[in-house]
């Protein structure tokens, strides 16, 4: 694929410096279940990949090999680092998702699956997407808001496909729906390097409004704290 090999010469021109220790172990990465009409949005998931590599990150996504999660998920696989879908029974048939590479995790629905991704990633990150992109990124983002979880979000911003979302977030600062330290739970960045470096410093800032309760991590029996190694 053109993207593919796009990403690839970048990556050998770059010579990308080895990178220290991440503080992430593994990354829950959200994204179209499209490829997006531009060559950008493909070639960024490429990268993304290739990034999560670089600094030896694992990968948990939604399971499956359409549109930009196959890109990201086949890239990271073809790093060597470890892929896991968390999928529910009914996308499994192939003709759906396609083939998942790397570890298939099967789960009964789909609040079974966000809260399986969210429990099995120490930080999280949105490439552009459609409907279940922003539905999965704005849960992890309240979830943060709450207190459910300290884990950072990132927002990949490929050639401004998020800018409008980003200015009606700001509208809603500006219009008192939206508190400036819940503001500062979403960073965002024009390139996988850049967000990856920005959310290893990411110190939450916000208080939890009710940091006791994990109602939907409890579920599943996990503390709601992380165990992000700093
Ligand atoms: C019937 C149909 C549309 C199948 C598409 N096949 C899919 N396979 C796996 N996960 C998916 C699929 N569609 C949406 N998702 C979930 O929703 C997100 C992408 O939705 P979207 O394309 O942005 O809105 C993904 O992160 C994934 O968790």
């Amino acid at each position: 694929m053109e993207a593919q090999a796009q990403a690839q010469a970048q990556a050998q021109a770059q010579e990308i410096e080895p990178q220290d220790a991440s503080r992430f172990r593994r990354v829950c990465v959200f994204c179209g279940s499209s490829p997006g009409k531009k060559n950008t949005y493909q070639l960024a998931a490429i990268q993304l990949g290739h990034e999560l590599v670089e600094r030896n990150i694992d990968l948990v996504y939604g399971g499956g090999s359409v549109g930009l999660m196959g890109l990201v998920s086949q890239a990271v696989y073809d790093g060597g680092r470890h892929v896991l879908g968390v999928i529910p029974k009914t996308l499994m048939p192939r003709e759906i998702t396609g083939e998942t590479v790397g570890e298939v995790r099967a789960v009964s629905g789909m609040h079974q699956r966000k809260a399986e991704m969210a429990r099995q990633a120490d930080a999280f990150i949105a490439l552009p997407g459609g409907y279940g992109t922003l539905e999965e990124l704005l849960e992890v983002i309240t979830w943060a808001q709450l207190g459910i979880h300290e884990k950072p979000v990132g927002l990949l911003n490929v050639d401004g496909y998020y800018n409008s979302l980003l200015s009606f977030i700001d509208k809603a600062v500006d219009e008192g729906f939206i508190t400036p330290a819940a503001r500062h739970i979403i960073i965002s960045a024009q390139t996988a390097h850049e967000l990856l470096s920005k959310l290893e410093e990411y110190v939450p800032r916000h208080d939890g409004v009710a940091p006791k309760l994990s109602w939907e991590m409890e579920q599943l029996g996990h503390s709601p704290k992380s165990d992000i190694s700093r």
